[in-house]
């Protein structure tokens, strides 16, 4: 049975949904209608604290017990999670309004990635034994304590247990809010947890703007702040979390390059380009929207481009036959079509798109521009939409100096039949997450993260336990104290 859009209530605090109508309304609207297909509230600060105080209490016993006990209760919500995809993808759908033939297949599958990924795991978080001659050291992994996830709009279902997932497998509890944009998949992972036999208190979920997530990031009793957003935020949220020594992980925006060799096979180039820029209507933090194309395949390129995507569907996104779907809102919508009126006015070739598709929904073509130079605002800025600048170079060297030009460094891609030259060019290339002959991969085994404005830390991998533990260590001497006096 498909779940109602509008949840019991706005927030799930120590294993129960709550509510306060005191809260400011919430609206949440199906980007594909523009109607509103739910109301919430943001949370006070009363229940901010509520929130808190159930994770600090819930953490002590959750840490008590195994890891082999915690990794099962993870493993079990992950399996939850698998037979009722299909429900959660499109309550996903509503709430975001990409496809459900996206949703379907690469979100909540993916969050039950994370908890049977991290549930495996943690049996096996363990310290070391250090032996000094006939003294010897060892190290105890500890969780951090209570941690704060904050999200961002485009993978609210991932993104929940991309950081929920490594943080419980700890022994740490949580407190996390989703986008107000996206308010309402995070409250079925968390209900979905608890049915796994998550104690109380371990997962919560509150609602609000960034007034409750600064609350949340200042408290006294938070010990990590892991957020998924864009570099303006990541700045205010990483400084207020530094002023109290907090632990941090930052999951920022991007403007990645994907260069493209004229040996490299023409159609997966082109469909490496789509996924780097039309996926999810271009709202990923990792796309690859500056494309470097080398001169010699600039035309066949092009033109490869614009007969595939005559062959993308747009419209209703719950039609498993649609491909492309709107914008999250019409503030989004609006962002885009001022990037694209700069683009026009900057002096790149619009080649495709360019317009908003009538009726109610956030629809917007998708968009191509020839001709883009480094210096264009569309080729600097994220857009975080369906836009793909396509730029042209000459060669090798060239390419790596104008993709490395960037604040940015979440991800970059090259295509090549020259492997050689690509673990070359993908060695010089100052990103974190990076591809070679494919595009916005992202398995639960491999670290995710940006360097630069990108980021700080790393999600999913065994990387990630490193960000959500720490590491005490003990010194035995086994004979007498040698005392100065
Ligand atoms: N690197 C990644 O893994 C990744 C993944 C997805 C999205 N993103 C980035 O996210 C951005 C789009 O998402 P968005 O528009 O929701 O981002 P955003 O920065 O506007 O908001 C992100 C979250 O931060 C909260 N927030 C805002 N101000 C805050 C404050 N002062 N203190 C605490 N929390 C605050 C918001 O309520 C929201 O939950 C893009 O830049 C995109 O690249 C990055
Ligand atoms: C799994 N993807 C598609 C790489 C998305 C990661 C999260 C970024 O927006």
């Amino acid at each position: 049975m498909a779940y109602e859009t509008q949840p019991t209530a706005s927030h799930f605090i120590n294993g129960t949904y709550v509510d306060d109508i005191a809260g400011t309304s919430l609206p949440v609207i199906y980007p594909a209608t523009g109607k509103v297909i739910a109301t919430l509230h943001e949370a006070t600060p009363a229940l901010v604290d509520q929130a808190l105080a159930a994770a600090a209490a819930a953490q002590i016993e959750w840490a008590k017990m195994t890891g082999r006990e915690r990794g099962r209760i993870l493993t079990d919500a992950a399996r939850l999670i698998r037979k009722r995809n299909h429900d959660l993808s499109v309550l996903e759908t509503y709430d975001t309004g990409k496809p459900y033939q996206e949703t379907s297949v690469a979100d909540a599958s993916s969050a039950a990635d994370a908890l049977e990924y991290f549930g495996g795991l943690a049996a096996s978080l363990t310290g070391e034994h250090i032996q000094l001659g006939e003294d010897w050291v060892y190290t105890v992994r500890e969780p951090l304590g209570v941690c704060v996830g904050i999200g961002a709009w485009n993978y609210p279902t991932q993104i929940a247990c991309w950081k929920a997932a490594p943080a419980l497998a700890c022994g740490n509890a949580m407190v996390f809010k989703p986008s107000e944009t996206t308010p309402l998949s995070a409250l079925k992972v968390a209900e979905i947890l608890v049915e796994a036999g998550l104690p109380a208190g371990v997962f919560n979920v509150v609602q609000g703007t960034g007034p409750v997530g600064a609350q949340l990031i200042g408290d006294p009793r938070v010990a990590k702040v892991s957020l998924t957003g864009s570099v303006p935020t990541g700045r205010k949220v990483y400084a207020a979390a530094a002023s109290n020594m907090k632990h941090v992980t930052m999951e920022l925006g991007g403007k990645s390059p994907l260069v493209i060799f004229d040996d490299a096979d023409l159609d997966n180039a082109v469909g490496g380009a789509i996924l780097a820029n039309f996926y999810s209507t271009g709202q990923v933090c990792s796309n690859g929207t500056r494309v470097f194309v080398q001169k010699g395949i600039k035309d066949a390129f092009l033109a490869r481009l614009a007969e595939r995507l005559k062959t993308a569907t747009i419209g209703d996104p719950q039609d498993p036959n649609t491909i492309i779907g709107p914008m999250v809102s019409a503030r989004q919508r609006e962002i885009v079509e001022g990037y694209i009126a700069k683009g026009i006015e900057e002096g790149a070739r619009l080649v495709a798109g360019g317009k908003r598709i009538d009726g109610d929904g956030f629809f917007i073509e998708p968009t191509i521009f020839a001709d883009v130079t480094d210096n264009m605002t569309i080729a600097k800025e994220e857009i975080f939409g369906p836009v793909m600048a396509v730029l042209d170079f000459e060669d090798e060297a060239e390419a790596i100096a104008r993709a490395n030009a960037t604040e940015f460094g979440l991800s970059a891609g090259v295509f090549t039949r020259d492997i050689s030259r690509a673990h070359r060019v993908i060695g010089q290339i100052k990103a974190g997450s990076c591809f070679i002959n494919s595009y916005n991969d992202a398995p639960v085994e491999a670290p995710f993260g940006g360097s630069k404005m990108s980021g700080v830390g790393r999600e999913n991998s065994k990387t990630a336990i490193n960000h959500y533990s720490q590491l005490k260590s003990v010194y035995v001497r086994m004979g007498d104290v040698e005392a100065p006096f």
